[in-house]
């Protein structure tokens, strides 16, 4: 494949290979590799402590890796030419002088990274903030500093967005606005890694999962895999003899109860004219949707993933501040 024939790509891959942290003895990160693609939303999921924030801190320059990269689009943080208009991060809702208003944060930002003044109030527009643009931003609400903090992500508009538990204090309202706002951002193209510690606070925003547990892998594809093939839930008056009309028919069916069971593939049209065959009342047919929380909660509670924070002895050090 030649590069000439290949359409401009706004975004850029982020590529993190091999990529390992240790705090003294503590493997806050340990051999992580994984690659983000341009044009949908990543989610970067893991229970409390399990290296997410350092993974993302190592990514944009801020931690130095022990060892392995992490790179955008080919190249480390230090080495890109033009690092905020190439990527824009929001880890911390707090990171910002409480006495300053929300629109003189975003100027202060905007000029260090030579971005317009325009560009500030296009924004705040954007994120829905505008009114409160003169208030000090130590009065904002945990939600608007969540806004404020996307929109200087946003300032110069890069092809790569990283957001630290975004979600985090937004209210409902909040959680769907920024949904429809990273759908549309990675619809132009953009590369999204947004981290959670919570997968159903992400499950209807992320189109690919990252999912990690004591700095280690534990599982990566996309929201489709993660629930599996289609299944449907069936409630009848005769749960065996509808398993058996079904299984004649060449379908794959399981009781799992007095009354129900749950029946593999994606025609419930299907289920229902043999059931009315069969002479058998539906009482429910449904989508049987696996749970992802409790999914979530299997894959990173394994005793070879349960995070070393939750009890043992190998507690890590003080944090410090600087690149580390
Ligand atoms: N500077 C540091 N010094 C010592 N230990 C650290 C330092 N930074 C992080 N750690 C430890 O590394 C582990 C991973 O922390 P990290 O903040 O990356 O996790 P996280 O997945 O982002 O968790 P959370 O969801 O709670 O933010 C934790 O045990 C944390 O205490």
């Amino acid at each position: 494949m030649t590069s000439t024939a290949s359409p401009p790509r706004q975004g850029a891959r982020i590529e993190i290979d091999s990529l390992s942290k240790s705090f003294g003895s503590f493997r806050a990160v340990d051999n992580l590799s994984f690659t983000v693609e341009p044009g949908v939303v990543t989610g970067f999921l893991g229970p409390n402590g399990a290296g997410k924030t350092t993974t993302l801190r190592m990514l944009l320059g801020l931690v130095r890796p022990t060892g392995g990269t992490a790179t955008i689009d080919g190249q480390t943080y230090q080495h890109l030419d033009n690092p905020g208009q190439v990527v824009g991060s929001a880890l911390e809702a707090t990171n910002f002088h409480p006495g300053r208003s929300g629109r003189d944060h975003l100027r202060v930002i905007a000029a260090a990274i030579k971005v317009p003044d325009s560009r500030v109030d296009e924004l705040l527009d954007l994120v829905g903030i505008s009114a409160a643009a003169k208030k000090r931003a130590g009065a904002y609400s945990m939600g608007m500093r969540q806004r404020l903090g996307l929109a200087a992500a946003l300032l110069g508009d890069p092809r790569v967005l990283i957001l630290d538990e975004p979600a985090n204090g937004l209210d409902p309202e909040g959680i769907r606005w920024l949904r429809g706002f990273l759908r549309h951002l990675a619809s132009e193209g953009k590369t999204i890694l947004v981290s959670s510690h919570m997968l159903s606070e992400v499950e209807q925003t992320v189109d690919d999962v990252v999912i990690i547990a004591n700095g280690r892998m534990v599982k990566q594809g996309s929201i489709a895999e993660l629930h599996g093939p289609r299944r449907s839930l069936v409630r009848t008056s005769d749960a065996e003899q509808l398993v058996r009309q079904l299984a004649q028919a060449g379908l794959h069916a399981q009781r799992t109860g007095d009354d129900t069971l749950e029946v593999s593939g994606d025609d419930p049209r299907k289920i229902g004219d043999l059931a009315l065959a069969a002479r058998l009342p539906i009482y429910e047919l449904r989508d049987s949707k696996s749970d992802l929380e409790d999914l979530f909660f299997q894959l990173t509670s394994q005793p070879e993933n349960r995070n070393r924070n939750l009890g043992d002895d190998d507690q890590p050090g003080q944090h410090e501040g600087g690149m580390q």
